[in-house]
């Protein structure tokens, strides 16, 4: 648990780490000011005990008569009223250190998870691709949550528990050795034997809560996602009776740990009153039963006992939270250490983007080509290019076509510069692609997907996607929905660039979803379109549509298109057939159906 203490405080910024600096200092303040208010009330003890000692030589006496008071009683009330006063500003003091522990473990929380976001962000699609969302979601949001209140809190409750106590047994030490040593090793001995008893137990319940915890967000990720078909199929009950299964056991596993966490103090309550007893019993012994001089160190001590207490409790609770819960932070800890060793990148490519000038596109003008490229995806063994060399000439229209499995994706992946060839090269006008010219060959590419992510927002927005709203060129937008044939969207809402679709606004076709697409990447002033069955899901008078808009930008620019439908890629200029990797045939529709067999399968001829 150390290690792990230990590693999550590698991971802060230097500044959280002056900060923590800064509240170790307030926190060795308030454990001081915790025991002056405990010592302060010893005189006033004494006193009450014995008002003779406010007569002769005696420190109190010396007090008594400076304080200029007549009577012993109004004395003893300046005492009272001043011993007070020190419990007050401890008291204050302990408020003001508590709010500051909370803020400063909310604030590294809430930073761990902008951290991770940014982190997952900036990965390159091969990391996405092996990845499902909602994994990425629960560690970002649930998983950092635990670790910031289960863990981070609780660790800097313990801290600040730990140098009180500790102080406070000093102190005692210096009063009476014996009673600090025995007092120590009875109470800390009952928590330590109670520790080891459930620790085990801690730590497998802690791994089942973050097992349901994951399956939880799959389930509601998976839920959501494909509710149409769960609707029709009427399976909502699988989804519903696994989600109930793991609520109970994320419920009864913090159930368990907070009871176990809870359940001690009963335990010590016993304890603590068998100390009293056999403490009276002790001191009645030293001091031979006289019990002025037992009610000062008997006040000191229950009063040390009484604020200390609570703290061994409190150290107690941490620990077992922290141990139940180390388990949060073990899912997410190799992304913590990753995103701290690439936060200076990310910070430098942050910078890049905000504050550098505009990227000029890189604008082909004869060809893009994909030279002998050979591609595997980590973990599999088969490659998924192998070999594979195709031409793609300016402002043609070229289609890759294959069965399942072929590797056009992959291949349009490598062409958009978000994956990188094992061999081989990506030509465009014969200079390769590589990550010093990469960011201005993707500023002149436009992608359009199968399926076109909708932002909550305005038309506007969605066409310059991801964009602050005071920097959208609004002619630009309307430059870019006129190409890409949705002007008439425009006309039918009243609203026009600001009619809000997406999620809650209003719905538009598949169509109009495409070609918003399209217009997407015709902001961008994109002189390269590729599209990845971007028609494949359209009805096919739609696709015929869209298609035509496509043919449009024939001559003008350059557009490379994946389709399953043979009859989408009719009109393009050079069809690359693909099996296994590599291209098995080209040419034109034409001249493939006349001479390929497979084509001709494939196009139902
Ligand atoms: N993220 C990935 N991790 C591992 N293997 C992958 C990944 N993506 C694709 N592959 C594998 O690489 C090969 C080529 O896949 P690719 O998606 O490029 O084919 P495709 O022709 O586009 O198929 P489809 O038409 O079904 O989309 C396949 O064998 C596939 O299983």
């Amino acid at each position: 648990m150390l290690k792990q203490l230990r590693e999550l405080y590698s991971l802060l910024t230097k500044q959280q780490r002056r900060q923590l600096l800064r509240l170790q200092i307030l926190i060795i303040g308030m454990a001081l000011a915790q025991i002056a208010g405990v010592v302060a009330i010893g005189p006033f003890m004494a006193v009450v005990g014995d008002m003779s000692k406010l007569q002769g030589d005696g420190w109190l006496a010396m007090a008594y008569s400076a304080s200029g008071l007549q009577s012993p009683r109004a004395f003893l009330s300046l005492l009272g009223a001043m011993v007070l006063g020190v419990l007050l500003m401890a008291a204050l003091l302990s408020i003001y250190t508590s709010w500051r522990l909370a803020l400063y473990s909310a604030r590294v929380g809430a930073e761990l998870s902008s951290r991770l976001y940014r982190y997952y962000l900036y990965q390159p699609w091969l990391f996405h691709s092996n990845y499902n969302t909602s994994g990425l979601t629960a560690k970002v949001s649930a998983e950092v949550q635990r670790v910031t209140i289960k863990i981070i809190n609780p660790a800097m409750e313990l801290n600040a528990k730990l140098v009180m106590v500790s102080l406070m047994t000093l102190a005692i030490f210096l009063y009476n050795p014996l009673v600090a040593i025995v007092g120590v090793v009875v109470f800390f001995g009952t928590y330590l034997l109670l520790y080891q008893t459930v620790r085990r137990f801690l730590i497998s319940n802690g791994k089942r809560i973050s097992k349901a915890q994951s399956k939880r967000f799959k389930l509601m990720s998976e839920g959501f996602g494909g509710i149409k078909d769960l609707l029709l199929l009427h399976r909502q009950e699988n989804f519903t009776s696994r989600f109930d299964d793991a609520c109970n056991s994320i419920a009864r596993g913090e159930g368990v740990t907070q009871g176990l966490s809870d359940a001690p103090r009963y335990a010590i309550e016993l304890v603590a009153f068998g100390s009293v007893i056999v403490l009276v019993l002790y001191l009645l012994n030293l001091y031979d039963g006289n019990l002025g001089a037992i009610l000062p160190a008997l006040s000191i001590y229950a009063l040390a006992g009484f604020k200390m207490l609570p703290g061994f409790q409190k150290i107690y609770t941490s620990l077992t939270k922290i141990r139940g819960n180390l388990a949060a932070y073990n899912v997410i800890r190799d992304d913590l250490i990753a995103s701290r060793d690439e936060s200076k990148n990310s910070a430098v490519a942050v910078s890049d983007t905000q504050t550098s000038a505009p990227i000029t596109p890189w604008v082909p003008q004869q060809d893009i080509k994909l030279e002998d490229v050979v591609f595997d995806y980590p973990g599999t063994r088969a490659l998924a290019l192998d070999g594979l060399t195709l031409t793609i000439p300016v402002n043609k229209m070229v289609a890759i076509v294959g069965s399942s499995g072929s590797g056009k994706s992959t291949a349009i992946d490598l062409l958009l510069g978000l994956i990188e060839p094992r061999q081989g090269h990506v030509l465009i006008d014969g200079v390769p692609l590589t990550q010093e010219n990469i960011r201005q060959w993707q500023a002149g590419v436009g992608f359009v997907p199968q399926q076109i992510f909708l932002s909550d927002a305005s038309i506007l927005e969605n066409v310059a996607f991801a964009i602050e709203r005071k920097d959208i060129d609004v002619e630009r937008v309307k430059e870019a929905l006129r190409m890409a044939q949705l002007d008439d969207l425009l006309d039918r809402f009243p609203e026009g660039l600001e009619t809000h679709i997406g999620e809650r606004g209003v719905q538009i076709s598949g169509g109009q979803r495409q070609r918003l697409g399209i217009a997407r990447a015709l902001y961008q002033h994109a002189k390269v379109l590729v599209f990845d069955e971007a028609t494949s899901a359209l009805d096919g008078i739609t696709e015929r549509r869209v298609m035509e808009d496509i043919k449009h930008f024939s001559g003008q620019m350059t557009v490379v298109m994946i389709a399953h439908r043979l009859a989408t890629v009719k009109d393009c200029d050079i069809i690359y057939m693909l099996e296994g990797g590599r291209v098995t045939d080209a040419g034109t529709y034409d001249e493939l159906a006349s001479r390929n067999h497979t084509f001709q399968m494939m196009a139902n001829l």
